[in-house]
C-alpha cells in the first residue's frame, strides 16, 4: 500500500493532490488543511472524480495521526497572497507567515509518528526547509526541499528554445537559492551532449535572467503557480518511492554551508541519498556560497526549537 500526505490544499496542494490520485500513485492520502471548508471541498471534488477513474484512492482528512505510516510528506501550505510581484522582497514576502506555519505544524507531524520523507515545497523554499528540519528534528536526510528544480526545468525550457531543442535535451543545473540569488552553473550546462559553449550566439545572461523570473511571468497572469511545481514535487515523492535514486537538483542540507541550498543530489528512498559535488569554476563556487550564506542568515535568526518548547 502507497501512502502520502499534502499539508496546504491551496493552489499547490490542491494540484499535488489531483495529480496523485488522478495517475493512481497512491492508494491512500491524506490532507491537511486549517480551512476546514476548503480542506472538505477539495476532498469532495476528489472523490466526485473517483467513480471515472481507474484507480482508487482512499483519502483521509485532516488526521495528522494517519501520517504515521505515510511514506512521503508534501509540505504545500503558505500564503500566496503574501507575494508581491513588485516588491523586490519576492518570496520572501511568505517569510513571517510561512515561518509561523512551520511552527504550527512542524510539533503535528513529530507527534503523529511520521517515520517518512518529507519534501518541502512551501516559499522561501530553502529558508522554510530549513526551519522544518530544525523545528522537526528529523534527520537532515530526510527532509529537503524542491529547491532549484523548477527552475532547472525553466532554465532547460528556455535553452531548449534558444538551440531549437526539447528542453528535455537540456542538462545541467540551476544552483542556490529557489529565489533571487539563484544561477545557472553553466560549466554544467550541455544540448544534446554538447556544452553549451559549444553553441554561438546565445545570450545566457538573458536565459539566466527568463529562468529566475520565470515564476512570475506566470503570476502576472495568474496570480499563483501550480502545474509546474506539483509536477516537480509529484516527481521527487515518485523517485523516493522508487528508490529511484534520480539525480536532480533540489534543496539538500550541506555541511560545508551549514544551511539547505539549491545543488544537485541523488533521491532514493532514504530522501538525500548523497549530495554531488561537481567540479565548479571558482565563480560558480562564489555564487554559491554567498547564496548559502543569504538563506543561512534568514534561518539563523527565526525563533530556534529550544526558544519555542
Ligand atoms: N518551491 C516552489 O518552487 C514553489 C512554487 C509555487 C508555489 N510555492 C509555494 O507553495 C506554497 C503554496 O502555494 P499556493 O499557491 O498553494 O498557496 P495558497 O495560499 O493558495 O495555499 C496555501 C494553503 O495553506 C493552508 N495553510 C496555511 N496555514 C496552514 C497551517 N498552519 N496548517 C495547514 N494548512 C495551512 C491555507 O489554508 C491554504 O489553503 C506557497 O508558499 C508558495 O509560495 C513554491
Amino acid at each position: 500500500m502507497r501512502k502520502y500526505g499534502v499539508i496546504g490544499l491551496g493552489q499547490v496542494g490542491a494540484t499535488v493532490a489531483y495529480t496523485l490520485v488522478q495517475q493512481g500513485i497512491v492508494d491512500e492520502l491524506v490532507l491537511i488543511d486549517h480551512d476546514e471548508k476548503l480542506a472538505q471541498a477539495q476532498k469532495l471534488d476528489l472523490d466526485d472524480a473517483s467513480p471515472r477513474l481507474a484507480s482508487t484512492t482512499k483519502i483521509i482528512l485532516n488526521d495528522y495521526s494517519a501520517l504515521a505510516d505515510a511514506e512521503v510528506l508534501i509540505v504545500a501550505s503558505g500564503n500566496i497572497k503574501a507575494i508581491d510581484m513588485n516588491s523586490s522582497k519576492g518570496r520572501f514576502g511568505e517569510y513571517d507567515s510561512n515561518q509561523a506555519i512551520v511552527r504550527d505544524i512542524a510539533p503535528k507531524i513529530v507527534a503523529s509518528g511520521f517515520k517518512g520523507i518529507l519534501i518541502d515545497i512551501m516559499n522561501p523554499c530553502d529558508v522554510m526547509t530549513d526551519y522544518l528540519q530544525r523545528m522537526t528534528g528529523f534527520p537532515r536526510n530526510r527532509v529537503f526541499g524542491t529547491g532549484t528544480f523548477l527552475d532547472t526545468a525553466r532554465m532547460q525550457k528556455y535553452v531548449g528554445q534558444a538551440t531549437q531543442t526539447n528542453g528535455k535535451n537540456v542538462a545541467g543545473y540551476v544552483y542556490g537559492e529557489h529565489g533571487n540569488s539563484q544561477f545557472v552553473a553553466w560549466s554544467t550546462v550541455s544540448v544534446n551532449g554538447q556544452p553549451i559553449k559549444n553553441f554561438d550566439g546565445l545570450d545566457l545572461k538573458q536565459l539566466e535572467e527568463d529562468a529566475r523570473q520565470g515564476a512570475f511571468a506566470v503570476m502576472e497572469g495568474k496570480h499563483y503557480t501550480n502545474f509546474a511545481i506539483a509536477t516537480c514535487g509529484v516527481r521527487l515523492a515518485q523517485a523516493v518511492s522508487a528508490d529511484a535514486k534520480l539525480a536532480c537538483p533540489v534543496s539538500a542540507f550541506d555541511p560545508q554551508f551549514g544551511t539547505y541550498v539549491g545543488m544537485p543530489a541523488v533521491i532514493g528512498k532514504n530522501g538525500i541519498e548523497s549530495l554531488i559535488h561537481l567540479d565548479l569554476t571558482a565563480d560558480e563556487q562564489a555564487s554559491l556560497k554567498s547564496s548559502a550564506e543569504f538563506i543561512k542568515s534568514k534561518v539563523d535568526v527565526l525563533p530556534q526549537p529550544d526558544a519555542v518548547k
